[in-house]
């Protein structure tokens, strides 16, 4: 950064610039006008002092002359007395050394008369009584006498003519003004005049004309000497007088001399500094400007240069340094500056990498991301030769990931866990919110910290990092000695330590979460979530490698069964194993989901490597349905669980996601329906039967209305043969359609719910048919109606069924309600509470299909049943099946033992019949007495039976 102070640009700069002219200008200026007045002083005092010697010099000159004059005119007195020729100064007059003092001579009687004059025009001044007193005494008279003007003035002396001889005469003479008054040495710019003290008049001025004021006069007459200042035609003067004491010599007044010169002249000097003064100040202001300005350029170029460097920083520019070398506090400050940045821009650095590592805390899910970005950044920042981060299985004390990341080299994980010493864990674990610092020559020093000391000396600085309070990592920072540890790094290394504390746990919860989201709590299978997106997957492998695809749709039959049977825990319990044997026939590769409930879904993928696609998937079917056949013990009960499986293959029965779900749904539905557990592969007529199962639907809903429902009748028959009762069984002659079988519309119904409608109609048509019957006196006959799940668990069964009885005023003994196991068994005391109501009414209750659910016999008993219908496929399998034969063994015991009665359903042949017989079942149900007939039929059928009894009385209720 290189940049010179402008001083136009810079307040300070000018502020300096300023004051430093201004604390020259002020002592120059008051030097000047100090100086100035003092020399002016000076200057007045020498020029009154040089008035004031002129007037003495002038005063003795003027002495000198006077006394010379005296002389003279003594020494021509004594010549005229010497002649005694009255003419005598006449004749003197004319000599030349006269000639050259006095204008004229005159000698005067003693009585002041005038005797002889030179001169005949010569005015004689008239003298005084007193100064002729004085002259007879001896003095020498000097009198003054004033002109008309001032040039006229002249001045005479007189004495005695005869020295000590008053009566001779005196003479006197006119003294010369040229002479007298002789003015050479005067400067000829100077005023001088000369003054009588005692009158103040003029007797001479150099300057003609000259006519000082009287004040003036007066002022110059009141001491021997002095200096004064005055005016003259508005130019100032400067002045000085001295008083020549004439009377100590002559009788005469004392003469004032007076010399006075304009100050211009006397301040000629001053003027002179007046001129150069202000040039000189100019030049002094000039030199303090430059030097100034050298000065301030010189100093403030610094100041400039920290002050743009401040700028920079302020605008965010951290890499800015300052470069001073003037080496005085500017150097010192630059450096403090240079380091300011420095520590500001490692703290920006180390926030700015903070900063980066909470985003990947919030967007990262694991903590590796986090430990890579904080490997690769965190060196830079904390100025550290190596860092490592150790992650902790606190359960045995190991850290078993240890990534490490040298200066200029890349992380590398170290192979090898390392066993942490106990005592280490503890003193870490001891370490809240804090770092220790340890040496390599430490004591201290860890195993941990050996496996990283791999090259020279080094100081370490280890975080421990808690998460929940316990060891979850080590961060350990390494310096090459002797380099000490900067305290930022410090700081920096315990506040990412608090990071990475909330990246494991974040990274624990994102797990959790995961696998919350991804799978299923109860058999730890993926679920829905993750099969969407896995077959997705799997779809576009598949087409990439033009490879097949199978994906398989099970539920386990009658598993609800198990569920009402056994509570809800032997349901999960069932489950589970079932999830087990699932992932047990299938590779590592397939996907096992569990959907929810009882279904689950396993894809098939790599098809392409088998030779025959189908047959592999067949044999994968084939696997887990004699795998499902082994028996698996749920709350301490053996128990076997059967599944239906519906297989779709890609690409030939679809090429998506839902449609391969869908068609391997409707799959498992055929097989269902064709017996369960089995398996079938999805076909398009499987659609089809889906589409009319819906259509079925909704024309089932108006088959009531439009009279299609029927019921038909099929007898229950004794020992002997004959029809003691009828069971209800609906028909549906569809109009177009024709005969519906219940198996097909029934289970449709109970899924809408249109059952109820349906057994109300069933249950209310019934007993219309056996009010009939009777009517026509045939019976007395007990006809039984099929009572779903879904009928049962309404919760006006009850009400509904009393109302219907009571409409139809049929005697309820004759009506027998059959239920089966999943309707009787549930929440048990509420099913034998609805049974007792039903019994309260009249009603006979039996157990449909019994033997195929799950029902408990332990509470069996407490079930006020009347009646155990042994469930068809025993019967069937009676003739061929030694279990199905013990099965209604026990079955008949059973209800023997609680007093119920038995009827057999599906009796097809005499040997059934036979054997049914043998194991004392009471009633019998069966094409082989009658199929189910139309009630007109059964009226026939009854007839036919009371014709065959003959004298023989109908069965009794
Ligand atoms: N193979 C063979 N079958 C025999 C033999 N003897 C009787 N069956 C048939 O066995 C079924 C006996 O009725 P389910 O077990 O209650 O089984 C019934 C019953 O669960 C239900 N269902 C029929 N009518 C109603 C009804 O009105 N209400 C309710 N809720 N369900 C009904 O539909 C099921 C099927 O009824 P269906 O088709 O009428 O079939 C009847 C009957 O025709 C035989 O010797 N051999």
């Amino acid at each position: 950064m290189d940049r010179r102070l402008s001083l136009s640009g810079s307040k300070v700069a000018r502020r300096i610039l300023f004051s430093f002219v201004l604390a020259a200008l002020i002592p120059i200026g008051i030097l000047g006008v100090l100086s100035f007045q003092q020399v002016k002083q000076q200057l007045q005092e020498q020029t009154a002092k040089a008035l004031q010697r002129g007037c003495k010099d002038y005063a003795y000159g003027l002495v000198s002359r006077l006394l010379f004059a005296e002389s003279s005119l003594r020494l021509a007195a004594l010549k005229i007395h010497k002649s005694n020729k009255n003419d005598k100064p006449v004749a003197l007059a004319g000599e030349q050394w006269l000639q050259g003092q006095f204008t004229g001579l005159a000698v005067l009687q003693a009585d002041g008369q005038p005797a002889t004059l030179s001169q005949d025009n010569a005015a004689i001044p008239v003298l005084t009584a007193e100064e002729l007193a004085q002259i007879v005494a001896g003095k020498t008279l000097l009198k003054p006498v004033n002109g008309q003007r001032l040039e006229d003035s002249r001045l005479w002396m007189a004495i005695n003519l005869v020295e000590n001889s008053p009566k001779a005469g005196i003479l006197m003479a006119e003294l010369k003004p040229e002479l007298l008054w002789n003015s050479e040495t005067i400067d000829p710019n100077n005023l001088l005049w000369v003054m009588a003290a005692d009158s103040v008049q003029m007797l001479f001025a150099l300057e003609q004309d000259f006519d000082p004021s009287p004040e003036l006069r007066a002022q110059v007459a009141q001491a021997n000497s002095g200096r004064f200042s005055w005016q003259k035609d508005e130019e100032a003067y400067l002045g000085a007088y001295w008083k020549l004491p004439v009377a100590t010599l002559f009788f005469g007044p004392d003469l004032i001399i007076v010399q006075s010169q304009p100050e211009s002249l006397a301040f000629r000097a001053i003027r002179q500094f007046s001129a150069i003064y202000p040039p000189v100040i100019l030049l002094a202001v000039l030199i303090v400007v430059y030097l100034s300005s050298r000065l301030i350029v010189k100093y403030l170029t610094p100041l400039e240069r920290l002050i743009l460097g401040t700028h920079r920083v302020a605008e965010g520019d951290l890499e800015c340094r300052v470069t001073i070398d003037s080496d005085d506090e500017f150097e010192e400050l630059a450096d403090s500056f240079n380091e300011m940045t420095r520590r500001l821009r490692s703290q920006f650095n180390i926030l700015a990498t903070m900063a980066e590592i909470d985003r990947n805390i919030l967007s990262a899910l694991n903590a590796e991301d986090i430990i890579d970005t904080a490997l690769n950044r965190l060196p830079s920042i904390l100025f550290c030769d190596l860092i490592s981060i150790a992650v902790i299985n606190p359960d045995i004390g190991i850290a078993n990931d240890i990534r490490v990341r040298r200066r200029g080299q890349n992380s590398e994980i170290l192979s090898e866990p390392v066993i942490l010493n106990q005592q280490d864990v503890a003193d870490l674990r001891d370490l809240q919110n804090g770092a220790i610092e340890i040496g390599n020559d430490d004591e201290q020093m860890s195993e941990y910290l050996h496996v990283l000391g791999v090259s020279g000396a080094w100081r370490y600085l280890v975080v421990p990092v808690h998460v929940n309070g316990t060891l979850a990592s080590i961060i350990c920072l390494g310096y090459q000695a002797p380099k000490q540890i900067p305290p930022e790094s410090r700081n920096a290394a315990i506040s990412f330590g608090d990071r990475i504390a909330v990246a494991l746990s974040n990274a624990a919860w994102e797990e959790k979460l995961y696998q919350h989201a991804h799978y299923d709590s109860l058999t730890g299978l993926p679920n829905r979530l993750v099969l969407h997106d896995r077959l997705g997957q799997e779809l576009a492998r598949a087409r990439r490698d033009d490879a097949q695809l199978a994906v398989f749709f099970m539920d386990l039959d009658r598993f609800k069964n198990v569920n009402d049977s056994l509570g809800h825990s032997a349901g999960d319990e069932l489950l589970r194993q079932v999830a087990g044997i699932f992932l047990n026939c299938v590779r590592a590769t397939d996907l096992v989901v569990r959907l929810g409930g009882d279904e689950f879904v396993i894809v098939i993928g790599e098809l392409h490597t088998q030779h025959n696609p189908a047959a592999f998937v067949s044999a994968v079917a084939e696997k887990i349905l004699t795998a499902l056949k082994q028996p698996v013990t749920v709350a301490g009960l053996p128990m076997t669980v059967t599944t239906s499986v519906g297989i779709a293959l890609f690409p030939d029965d679809a090429d998506n996601v839902q449609d391969l779900l869908k068609n391997a749904d409707a799959a498992m539905y055929h097989a269902k329906s064709e017996g369960r557990a089995n398996f079938r592969f999805y076909s398009p007529e499987l659609n089809a039967a889906a589409l009319e199962n819906i259509k079925l639907e909704q024309e089932l809903r108006g088959a009531i209305g439009r009279n299609e429902l029927l019921v038909f009748y099929q007898p229950k028959v004794d020992w002997d043969g004959h029809i003691v009762g009828a069971e209800a069984l609906i028909r549906w002659r569809h109009t177009e359609l024709g005969m519906i079988s219940p198996a097909k519309f029934i289970p449709l119904a109970e899924q809408t719910s249109l059952i109820v409608e349906i057994s109300d109609w069933v249950l209310e048509q019934t007993c219309l048919w056996v009010n009939a019957c009777h009517a026509q006196g045939l019976g007395p006959l007990r006809i039984s109606v099929n009572l779903s799940a879904v009928d049962f668990k309404h919760p006006e069964l009850v009400e509904k069924i009393a109302a219907v009885l009571n409409r139809t005023g049929v005697d309820p003994k004759f009506i027998e309600l059959e239920l089966t196991e999943s309707v009787a068994i549930g929440d048990i005391k509420a099913c034998i509470e609805r049974m007792h109501h039903l019994k309260e009414l009249g009603l006979t209750l039996s157990m449909d299909d019994f033997g195929t659910g799950f029902s408990s016999l332990s509470y069996l008993k407490e079930l006020p049943l009347d009646v155990l219908k042994i469930d068809q496929s025993f019967v069937r399998q009676l003739e061929t099946d030694g279990s199905s034969a013990a099965i209604v063994r026990a079955i008949l015991a059973l209800a023997d033992g609680l007093g119920m009665e038995t009827i057999a359903e599906g009796v097809e042949t005499a040997v059934q019949l036979e054997l049914l017989k043998q194991h004392h079942c009471g009633l019998f149900q069966g094409y082989l007495f009658s199929r189910p007939v139309p009630k007109d039929e059964f009226l026939s059928l009854l007839q036919a039976d009371a014709l065959k009894r003959g004298t023989a009385q109908p069965a009794a209720s």
